[in-house]
Formats: C-alpha cells, sequence, structure tokens
C-alpha cells in the first residue's frame, strides 16, 4: 500500500519557485529517508504533504486518499519548533498529547527514559529547552499516539552522535511494527543506516529514488520494468533518463557504494 504519494508538486514563495517538481512515493512499512542539501525543499515539502502549506500544483495522497483532519490521528510529526507550545512547560505539552489520543499519562514516561530526559527537565517550559532538548521532546510527542506514519523533519539535527543512535534505534523499532516513517535529512550517512528508500532532492526538484537492499542499491527512474533484473546483480544503479543526460551517467553502473552515486548527484562531498 502507498502511505503517501505525491506526485510532481510545485510551489512558489514570494514569486521563488522553491518546488520544481517533487515526486515520492513511500510504501507501507518503510523508512524513506528523503534528502538533500540546506534550502533543497525538504521541509516545504513536508508541510504541503500535511497541508500547513498550499501547493501550486501536482497531486498528493495519503493512504491512497485526498488529505482530511481524519487523517492526523494517524500522523505523528516532529518539525523543529511547530508541533510544541514553547510557553508551556514539557510536561503539559506531553498531557495535552495524551488528552487529544486518549492515552494514559504514565505513556511519557517510558520514553523520557529511552531519551534521558530527567524528571526536572519535565517542569521546564519548552522555550527554556536547547535544540537536541527540543528534537527529543517532539520525537516523543509525535510516537506517544503511536500513529500508522511519521512525518519527521530533520529528526537528529543537533543532537549528539550517541542520541543520533538511540533515535535511529526508536524509529527502526517503530518500522518494526509495520508502520511507516518519512523523515528529512542533509546527512547521507544517517540517511543510508537506515532507510529502505531514499529520495533525493535538489534545488526543489526530486531526481531519482534509491531503493536499498543490503549492498544492493536501486535506483528508480524511468525504467522501472529493469528494476526486476537488476535485483539478481550487485552493486547496480537505474536512473532516470533526465538524470542520465544531465550528469552524463550511464543507465547501468556498478558503485561501490551509494556515496559515490551520491557525489556525482548533488556535486558536492558527501
Ligand atoms: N516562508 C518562506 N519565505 C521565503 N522563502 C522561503 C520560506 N520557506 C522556505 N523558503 C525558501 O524555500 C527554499 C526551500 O526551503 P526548505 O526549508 O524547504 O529547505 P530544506 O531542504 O528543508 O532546508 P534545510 O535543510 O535547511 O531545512 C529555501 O530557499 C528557502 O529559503
Amino acid at each position: 500500500m502507498k502511505i503517501i504519494e505525491v506526485k510532481k508538486l510545485k510551489k512558489s514563495i514570494n514569486g521563488n519557485p522553491v518546488l520544481k517538481d517533487v515526486n515520492l512515493t513511500v510504501f507501507k512499512g518503510e523508512i524513506y529517508g528523503f534528502l538533500g542539501k540546506n534550502g533543497a525543499g525538504k521541509t516545504t515539502t513536508l508541510r504541503i504533504i500535511l497541508g500547513l502549506l498550499k501547493r501550486d500544483g501536482g497531486e498528493i495522497k495519503i493512504f491512497e486518499e485526498n488529505l482530511t483532519r481524519g487523517h492526523f490521528k494517524k500522523i505523528g510529526v516532529m518539525f523543529e519548533y511547530e508541533t510544541l507550545n514553547p510557553e508551556w512547560t514539557v510536561l503539559d505539552n506531553l498531557k495535552q498529547t495524551c488528552y487529544i489520543y486518549g492515552i494514559e499519562e504514565r505513556e511519557i514516561y517510558k520514553y523520557l527514559d529511552i531519551m534521558e530526559f530527567s524528571r526536572s527537565d519535565l517542569y521546564k517550559k519548552v522555550k527554556q529547552l536547547s535544540k537536541g532538548m527540543k528534537r527529543k521532546i517532539s520525537l516523543i510527542n509525535a510516537i506517544l499516539p503511536e500513529p500508522e506514519l511519521l512525518i519527521l523533519d530533520e529528526p537528529t539535527s543537533g543532537l549528539d552522535p550517541e542520541m543520533q543512535l538511540t533515535i535511529r534505534e526508536i524509529l527502526l523499532e517503530f518500522k518494526s511494527q509495520g508502520k511507516t516513517i518519512l523523515f528529512s535529512s542533509h546527512n547521507l550517512n544517517e540517511v543510508q543506516k537506515i532507510s529502505d528508500r531514499i529520495g533525493l532532492i535538489k534545488e526543489g526538484e526530486t531526481l531519482i529514488e534509491i531503493q536499498i537492499k543490503k549492498e544492493l542499491y536501486l535506483v528508480e527512474g524511468n525504467y522501472p520494468e529493469l528494476l526486476d533484473n537488476k535485483v539478481k546483480d550487485k552493486n547496480l544503479y537505474v536512473v532516470d533518463e533526465k538524470v542520465i543526460k544531465e550528469f552524463n551517467i550511464q543507465k547501468y553502473q556498478a558503485i561501490k557504494d551509494i556515496e559515490e552515486l551520491y557525489i556525482k548527484i548533488m556535486g558536492m562531498e558527501a
């Protein structure tokens, strides 16, 4: 089942074409890493998917339907600031989530320990927390209702490596329950570690989607009929015709790892 499907999404902000052609498909039970440099259009895309911003063009389906208020019960969301009330304490924010979703308040404490959040932190106002603490509490807030789908904007940004690992483990545990995650990042390393598929966005355009199967990277473009054959071969990828022309890549090409492809396409050190 397609949990999210975005086709030909377009958006201009103040006359600036921020999204030109964004396409992505997230299937049930997978972790989808939405990867791109700062300013590539990741946050804007996620905001539009969630109906927080209007689109200028394109199609979006959530759970194979148009987005309605009813879907929000099934979606956990984490953005840098918007999901928490900065003037309230951490505890009041989490209690409100429990109230809205009919969850026992003791559930709050289950996650606090895993995330190394002390009891005294609960009584701090969100605006007094460090960036990393805000990330952690936003993630707890998103996961508390045990939603079907998590949409996370840069979930580990600003966190130390140990906490990044904890968060990756939480996301993998979430996935093991058959649930779905779409998260954005500008860190290839991180995305590679936990994603089943990766969408690369550059300057408002998603160039390719890469399916990761252990050591094999399948890059989907306009050649879906070729993908089945590729599963038999190791380290081969297939790319979109537009990308082939622009970056002078051959249709089939052996790669050592995904970094090589990433650097070629994104034109930057990974
Ligand atoms: N409210 C806004 N007003 C003007 N420009 C905006 C606004 N929101 C986004 N943009 C512009 O849209 C482009 C894409 O921004 P967006 O935040 O979606 O990128 P991103 O990939 O999430 O970047 P980052 O990794 O830095 O968060 C940027 O050039 C940004 O300056």
